[in-house]
C-alpha cells in the first residue's frame, strides 16, 4: 500500500474545494456546508460503533474509512492543514514514547 494515501486523498478533497466538479460528492458536502459535513461525520462515526460491536472487521473497515473521508472533508472546510492533525500525533507519540521509558527506568530501579 502507498504510505502517502492520506496526503494524496487530502489533496483531492482540497481541489474540490477549489475547483468544483460536476456529480462530485466532495464538492455537495462544500455547498452544503458545516451542518452537512458534521451531521455525515456523526453518523459515520455512529456506523463505525455499530459495526465494530458487530464484529465484522471487512464493515467496520469500511466504517472506518467512510469516517475519515469525512473527518478530512471537515478539516478542509475548517482549513484545518493535514500536517496541524500527522504533527499533533507525532508529537503526542514523542511524549507517551518518553513516559514510557521513564516508566521503564523508573520500574527497574
Ligand atoms: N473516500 C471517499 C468517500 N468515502 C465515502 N464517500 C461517499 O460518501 C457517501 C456516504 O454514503 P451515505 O450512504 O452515508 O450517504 P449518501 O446517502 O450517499 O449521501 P447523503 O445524502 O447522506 O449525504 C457515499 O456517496 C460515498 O460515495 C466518498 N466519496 C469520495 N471519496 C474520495 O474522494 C474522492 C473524490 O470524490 P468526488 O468528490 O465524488 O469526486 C474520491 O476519488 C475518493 O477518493
Amino acid at each position: 500500500m502507498n504510505d502517502t494515501v492520506l496526503q494524496d486523498l487530502y489533496r483531492v478533497v482540497l481541489d474540490r474545494k477549489t475547483n468544483p466538479q460536476e456529480g462530485s460528492y466532495t464538492c455537495y458536502l462544500f455547498e452544503k456546508g458545516t451542518d452537512k459535513i458534521l451531521k455525515k461525520v456523526g453518523e459515520e462515526c455512529a456506523e463505525t460503533i455499530i459495526a465494530a460491536k458487530n464484529g465484522e472487521q471487512g464493515d467496520t473497515v469500511g466504517e472506518i474509512s467512510d469516517l475519515i473521508y469525512h473527518l478530512m472533508v471537515l478539516m478542509a472546510h475548517q482549513n484545518i492543514p493535514l500536517d496541524a492533525v500527522l504533527g499533533e500525533l507525532e508529537q503526542r507519540s514523542h511524549k507517551i514514547g518518553n513516559l514510557k521509558t521513564f516508566h521503564q527506568v523508573d520500574h527497574n530501579t
